[in-house]
């Protein structure tokens, strides 16, 4: 197996541009498609979950061009559903944003299609949406187990109507029944059964509609009320922010070994919850500074929180290893559903924190890191979680070192990675 060593780094400084975001990228590129009209697409992320979905385009007959840097993307939108007589079948890999928000647009699709992925796609609960859009008359079967991928979807035009979604798992689910609704015949009102997770990722989905000109009556994410018989308008350019989730990475190497990061694509008004990783930095003691079109973080002491960072999943992954260059302990509090993404990364997280020195406690639903003295180099597998890769890049920052096993596993969302966070080393 490939591992890449890292070298201690005494110091990081410098500006990063970061690639699209993972999230916008793919819910823009299926609005696109549904759009009438084209629309062109800068700073597309380029990386595997992307692919997944420009692919299960291409095979749904969506015409678009995609420029040599992959980074630009102009989409003749089909003015509505999918429609494909043939049967098919599409690979998603392991991407979440592929796999549910075409789950729900398939469905109400003329379309006889498959969806498959990789092993640990076929261990990510899928039930809450299925069950949802079974309401409204959706004919999905599952293929090998029951409330998970692999999936038979026989499309038809869907009515609409009173939609039950349990919002306890992951907000994919209500992301992906929002975006079919408008194209539905009737009017439909989706009611949330259970805390809604996620909640920022719902308001990047409303915020993408708006621009693709359809309005969603959210009342307190507890229900949203959306008309039928609608059709999404191209916005004619989109410019896809920088990734929110990927900044964290940079941000909190700042935090820790700063001189000062800077990073730009996105600003204090991107429409994605991870910027909010900064907030923790800076509840953590690290300076940051809020522009318009860039974050930019500064060392200062660090001391460990205790906080519920429910709202930021991914980005406070970054937290727990920074958490290792704090003084005290950390608490990340209501992330259950990390052990329902690419790995189970509560433990995951907890077994490798571990083999570094830290003293850690896994509860159900949070983490609790109490830093070593002394940070021991150690070799750390990353369960095929890009996150993994990249948050454990940071014990480099420390005085031993690090090794990171299949480093390559990050080209789900980053591919050069590795490559950026060494260029930051001063
Ligand atoms: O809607 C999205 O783009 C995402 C929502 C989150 O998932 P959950 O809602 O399952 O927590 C997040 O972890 C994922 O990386 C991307
Ligand atoms: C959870 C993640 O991915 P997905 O979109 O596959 O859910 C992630 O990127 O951390």
């Amino acid at each position: 197996m490939k591992t890449l060593t890292l070298n201690p780094i005494s110091k990081v400084a410098g500006e990063v541009h970061l690639p699209g975001s993972k999230s916008i990228s793919n819910r823009v590129l299926l609005l696109a498609a549904l759009a009438q009209g084209n629309t062109q697409i800068t700073n597309l992320l380029d990386s595997d979950d992307v692919r997944y979905m420009l692919n299960a385009l291409t095979a749904l007959g969506v015409d678009y061009h995609l420029s040599e840097c992959r980074t630009k993307c102009d989409v003749s939108g089909l003015g509505g559903l999918f429609k494909r007589a043939e049967a098919t079948t599409l690979f998603l890999g392991n991407a979440g944003t592929a796999m549910r928000p075409l789950t729900a647009a398939l469905a109400a699709s003329e379309v006889n299609i498959t969806l498959t992925g990789e092993p640990r796609m076929y261990e990510r609960p899928i039930a809450h949406l299925v069950d949802a859009l079974r309401q409204v008359q959706a004919d999905i079967s599952y293929l090998e187990t029951n409330g998970f991928p692999p999936l038979h979807i026989k499309g038809k035009l869907l009515n609409g109507g009173q939609i039950n979604i349990d919002g306890s798992i992951s907000s994919q689910f209500l992301t992906a029944v929002l975006m079919v609704a408008p194209l539905l015949t009737g009017d439909s009102t989706i009611s949330i059964i259970g805390e809604l997770v996620s909640k920022p990722y719902i308001d990047i989905t409303l915020a993408l509609m708006q621009r693709f000109g359809v309005t969603v009556e959210n009342q307190d994410y507890k229900a949203f009320i959306i008309k039928g018989g609608q059709c999404y308008q191209s916005p004619g350019h989109w410019l896809v922010e920088g990734d929110a989730s990927s900044a964290s990475y940079f941000l909190a190497a700042a935090a820790i070994k700063g001189g000062s990061i800077k990073v730009t694509g996105i600003g204090k008004h991107a429409v994605q919850g991870d910027i909010y990783f900064a907030d923790a930095l800076e509840a953590m003691g690290a300076d940051v500074e809020w522009a318009d079109d860039h974050i930019k973080v500064t060392r200062n002491r660090l001391v460990g929180i205790d906080r519920d960072y429910n709202a930021i999943p991914d980005a406070a992954m970054t937290i727990a290893t920074t958490a290792l260059f704090a003084e005290g302990p950390t608490v990340i509090r209501n992330v259950f559903n990390w052990r329902v993404k690419e790995t189970d990364r509560l433990h995951a997280m907890a077994t490798e924190l571990r083999k570094v020195g830290a003293t850690v406690e896994e509860g159900q639903d949070y983490i609790k890191i109490t830093p070593p003295v002394k940070l021991k180099h150690a070799s750390i597998a990353t369960y095929n979680d890009h996150r993994m890769a990249m948050c454990f890049s940071l014990v480099a920052l420390g005085d031993a070192g690090i090794t990171i096993e299949d480093p390559d596993c990050t080209a789900k969302t980053f591919p050069n990675y590795f490559s950026l966070f060494q260029q930051l080393a001063c």
